[in-house]
């Protein structure tokens, strides 16, 4: 039996295993069956909390269908949190976490009891097509006559602009989109309505998963592809399906800063 953690940040829900003592073996065959919403727990899939000499925790997160993940940013503030309550008792607010994208620095804010939200260091955007990857000349991409801003936050995004996130083709192209060729592993696909400056709603398609109620490398992304196409301000309040996040990139040295909820859901046991 395995002893789990069901968290969610903006409905973006995840198994935690405190593996720090190496209780999971084989990740890539436990995600899917653990993730499955019938026959297991229910989830967008399994995140790992391990031990880190390079670190003072690391995590590795992976999809539904058994796919690792470089990163995941609703994740990494449910981490955040865990770690805050569980390993640091609330002591320690300001910390660091490895992962398969670099070690990001989280701070959380609370009111010396109670967790209020965390902020994440993402890092600085990757646009070099190679690096993202995607296979083209430039991070600017058309599939089926549809333009893609294509951003790395250390996992690939390709963010599309629409009129309206509730009519986009979210689950009848999100997958094509995925797995198109242009993408050479793949690719979490958003779709973005811009309301103002400040303001935008983004709708999106996970790699390995699906349809999720939000994506934190997925609004960081967003933010970027707003930027870089003129769209919006450095700093928005991006509206999910499952609530909002607060994305800032930064002038002074080109980070994207992360803020929002991270909430305990449930414990439990997992007979694998
Ligand atoms: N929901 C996540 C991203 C999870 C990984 C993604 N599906 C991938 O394969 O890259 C987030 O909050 O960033």
């Amino acid at each position: 039996m395995i002893a789990f953690t069901k968290m969610q940040g903006a409905g973006n829900d995840y198994i935690y295993i405190d593996n720090r003592n190496e209780v999971v073996k084989n990740p890539a065959e436990l995600s899917p069956k653990i993730s499955d919403r019938h026959f297991g727990v229910g989830s967008d899939g399994l995140v790992l909390i391990c031990s880190s000499d390079k670190a003072d925790i690391r995590m590795r997160m992976f999809n539904p269908d058994g796919s690792e993940s470089e990163m995941c940013g609703n994740a990494s503030r449910c981490v955040a949190r865990f770690a805050w309550e569980r390993f640091f008792q609330k002591e320690k607010d300001e910390f660091d976490l490895e992962t398969g994208a670099g070690i990001k620095h989280i701070v959380i804010h609370h009111n010396g009891k109670n967790f209020q939200s965390a902020t994440i260091d993402m890092g600085a955007p990757i646009l070099e097509p190679e690096q993202i990857p995607v296979a083209a000349p430039t991070n600017r991409i058309r599939i089926d006559g549809r333009e893609f801003t294509c951003v790395s936050m250390g996992n690939p995004h390709a963010v599309t602009f629409v009129d309206s996130v509730q009519t986009a083709p979210v689950l009848t192209k999100g997958p094509a989109y995925e797995m198109d060729k242009a993408f050479p592993r793949k690719a979490n696909i958003e779709f973005v309505e811009v309301l103002s400056p400040t303001h935008a709603k983004m709708r999106v398609w996970e790699r390995g998963t699906g349809e999720t109620l939000a994506c934190g490398t997925g609004s960081c992304a967003t933010l970027v592809a707003c930027v870089l196409n003129g769209k919006t301000e450095r700093e928005i309040d991006l509206e999910l399906l499952g609530g909002t996040l607060h994305i800032e990139w930064r002038e002074d040295n080109s980070h994207v800063m992360m803020t929002g909820p991270a909430e305990f859901v449930f414990e439990g046991t997992f007979d694998e």
